[in-house]
């Protein structure tokens, strides 16, 4: 079963040993994981072992195998309407640039008016996360989408080329194309308990590489990222991580971004603040979204709003798994769905660096559908401080290798 997994190649067996050492410090340092977090090992036919959860609402969950999950989820599914809740901006605004429209309706989104700063351009919500350089992917080739106000979830279209996304997702093609250097590949089957939302067991089925800063492929990447994101430094970001899954069987259950406070460590760089994931392809029929199920006041009547981002090839997500908490926070205590979580409603405990972890990001990735389905994303993660890269060893993958 390993075997199958690793893809391990004869003859070597001192590489297999290296192999295996390096995956799994790999996997202890990359992954964040404290060591009092249990982990459990799932295969396509085994089942889990956590059975502390008991919300029937997350089939991903669930005590069932991946699989069975997965057509279970499916079928659920049909019930929800998981569609695009699309910002509706103020016609009267439409001259303006987009970030400003933003701004405007949030300033009469009721759960944004206890923000005054009617003279800031940066919208309300965004305020106490990192600030968004959003005209600068409103443009000829890109669109910008806001997509919940509060907490903040943007997408932007073309956020890299066709080309540029080809470019990154040859970087799984074995063997890698040439000048891209040294890249982790880890097979992920990981069930782990998460934490920080209470929710149980997150099961993930996916393939993750993981690419040096310094790999021309994802320069591009980076450099979008560092005009998107205007104020914060390249040393703050993970290294760029691709995720691979393949066909109906894999995906991402039920998570968030935002680590514990053992996971973040000081050479982690504190807690992540933002995600950045950009689709490499189009799934079929609209498969594959990364869905969200807690976001809150984006609906009318302040309901819970869920919202399911399709894959594009070139699009950019963004969202932020954690918050500043010198931020005004409105809590909803009606739409709660953290009760058994009696800390602070939508947030987590105060972690370390002024921040929180914001539950209402609680995301999943769905599986691509269709024969040969395959949906790739390049992650980037940003922390509130500056993050020491690990995954290669350290001090063999440095920020400063990016060509920006
Ligand atoms: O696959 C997706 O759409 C989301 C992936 C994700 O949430 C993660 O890797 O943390
Ligand atoms: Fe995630």
């Amino acid at each position: 079963m390993m075997a199958r997994y690793l893809h391990f190649r004869p003859p070597l067996e001192a590489a297999l040993l290296f192999a295996i050492i390096v995956s799994a410090a790999v996997r202890v340092r990359a992954f964040h994981i404290p060591q009092s977090r249990p982990i459990h090992k799932v295969s396509l036919h085994a089942s889990t072992t956590d059975s502390n959860n008991d919300d029937d609402d997350d089939l991903w969950n669930a005590d069932i195998s991946p699989l069975q999950q997965q057509r279970q989820r499916h079928n659920s599914e049909e019930q929800y309407d998981w569609t695009w809740s699309i910002l509706p901006l103020p016609e009267h605004a439409d001259n303006t640039s987009i970030a400003e429209r933003a701004r405007c309706a949030m300033m009469s989104s009721s759960t944004n008016n206890h923000h005054h700063h009617s003279n800031n351009k940066q919208p309300a919500a965004l305020q106490d996360r990192c600030s968004v350089n959003l005209d600068a992917f409103h443009n000829g080739r890109c669109k910008a989408q806001w997509l919940h106000v509060d907490p903040p979830v943007l997408t932007v279209d073309n956020f890299l080329t066709e080309q540029e996304c080809d470019d990154i997702r040859r970087i799984t093609i074995s063997p890698p194309p040439a000048g891209v250097g040294r890249v982790i590949k880890l097979e992920s089957r990981l069930s782990e308990s998460n934490k920080s939302n209470n929710q149980g067991t997150a099961v993930r089925l996916s393939t993750t590489w993981y690419v040096r800063y310094g790999a021309p492929q994802v320069a591009p990447l980076l450099r979008s990222l560092m005009q998107l994101l205007p104020d914060i430094q390249l040393e703050q970001t993970e290294e760029v991580q691709l995720v691979r899954y393949m066909g109906e069987g894999q995906g991402f259950g039920w998570h968030e971004d935002a680590l514990s406070e053992q996971e973040a460590t000081m050479d982690a760089g504190g807690q992540r603040i933002a995600t950045l994931l950009v689709y490499l392809d189009d799934c079929q029929d609209g498969s594959g979204r990364t869905l969200f199920r807690d976001l809150r006041g984006g609906g009318k009547d302040g309901k819970q709003c869920r919202l399911g981002v399709s894959p594009k090839k070139g699009r950019a997500l963004l969202f932020f798994p954690a918050i500043s908490t010198t931020a005004s926070i409105v809590e909803d205590d009606n739409t709660s769905t953290t009760d058994d979580d009696e800390d602070n409603g939508a947030f987590g405990n105060v972690y370390f660096d002024h921040t929180r972890a914001d539950h209402r990001t609680t995301h999943a990735g769905e599986p691509p559908t269709g024969q040969n389905g395959q949906k790739h994303i390049a992650q980037l993660w940003i922390h509130s401080g500056i993050h020491t890269p690990v995954v290669f060893g350290r001090g063999l993958n440095r920020h400063s290798e990016a060509v920006l």
